[in-house]
């Protein structure tokens, strides 16, 4: 799949209803008709049970189990959980996330206004860098994280940085300083900003794995900025990412 193309698709205007997503999103051949789906496992009664996790792979028909607790979460993480942030267990679209974006699967991912969206991107990550190690990865940009306004890329940010308390991996957002941006491993921002810091030249993508794209429904309304067609924009600019891990929320 060409994933230059499924973000100029995104980026072209095309709005999703958030209730009919996985439909709009078929239609528009952003995930493939027969995606295997994950809401079957969510129980009729359960109050998240608008979850919707798929992953993109098409060929790859296996079957990510939920995950039923932070047991198996990195160690130092499972201890920020607890004691910084004092999420005991893992939310539906947490259960359901992070085990695919564990295996590296581009994933579309919707859910309900503060059901943890945040954390079902944000752990898998993390716990990628610390598999990779600091030595391989050193202070290379490793995921950037889009999302509509700089209020939530700095909220996204807060959650990024309690998650990784006391750990080597830098979390950062637009709204820090350029010393931060620049040597940090996990980026959030609004595509304006970064747009124009890759124009200025203030950041380097090329050794970026993975694009998380946060509020992607909402992100569809600031097209304008996002045009794919100028070269300077940041679909032309991301091409780099093509064969990248792509996560949309
Ligand atoms: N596993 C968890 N246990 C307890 N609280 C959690 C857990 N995950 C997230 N939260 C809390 O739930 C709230 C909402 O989380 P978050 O902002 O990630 O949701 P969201 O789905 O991204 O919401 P929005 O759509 O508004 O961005 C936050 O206060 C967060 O700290």
């Amino acid at each position: 799949m060409d994933y230059d193309s499924i973000f100029k698709k995104l980026t072209r205007g095309a709005k999703f209803d958030r209730k009919k997503y996985r439909e709009d999103a078929e239609n528009l051949g952003i995930i493939p008709k027969k995606a295997p789906k994950l809401e079957e496992n969510i129980k009729e009664d359960d109050p998240k049970k608008g979850i919707f996790v798929t992953n993109m792979n098409a060929e790859d028909d296996s079957t990510y189990p939920l995950l039923s607790d932070f047991n198996g979460v990195n160690k130092a993480i499972k201890n920020n959980l607890k004691e910084v942030l004092r999420w005991e267990n893992p939310t539906r679209i947490q259960m359901a996330a992070i085990p695919i974006l564990r295996a590296g699967k581009n994933c579309v991912c919707t859910a309900a206004t503060g059901s943890g969206k945040t954390g079902a991107f944000m752990i898998p990550v993390i716990e990628k860098l610390l598999k990779i190690g600091r030595k391989n990865i050193k202070d290379t940009l490793f995921t950037i994280v889009l999302s509509p306004s700089r209020e939530l890329a700095e909220q996204i940010g807060g959650v990024g940085r309690a998650l990784a308390r006391g750990l080597w991996p830098k979390i950062s957002d637009t709204s820090q300083s350029d010393r931060n941006i620049q040597s940090c491993h996990i980026l959030c921002g609004t595509p304006n900003r970064i747009i124009n810091m890759l124009d200025s030249k203030e950041l380097d993508l090329s050794k970026c794995q993975m694009i998380v794209l946060d509020e992607c429904d909402k992100m569809l309304e600031i097209t304008n900025k996002l045009n794919p067609d100028d070269p300077k924009s940041f679909s032309a600019q991301v091409n780099i990412l093509r064969s990248q891990e792509w996560v949309l929320f």
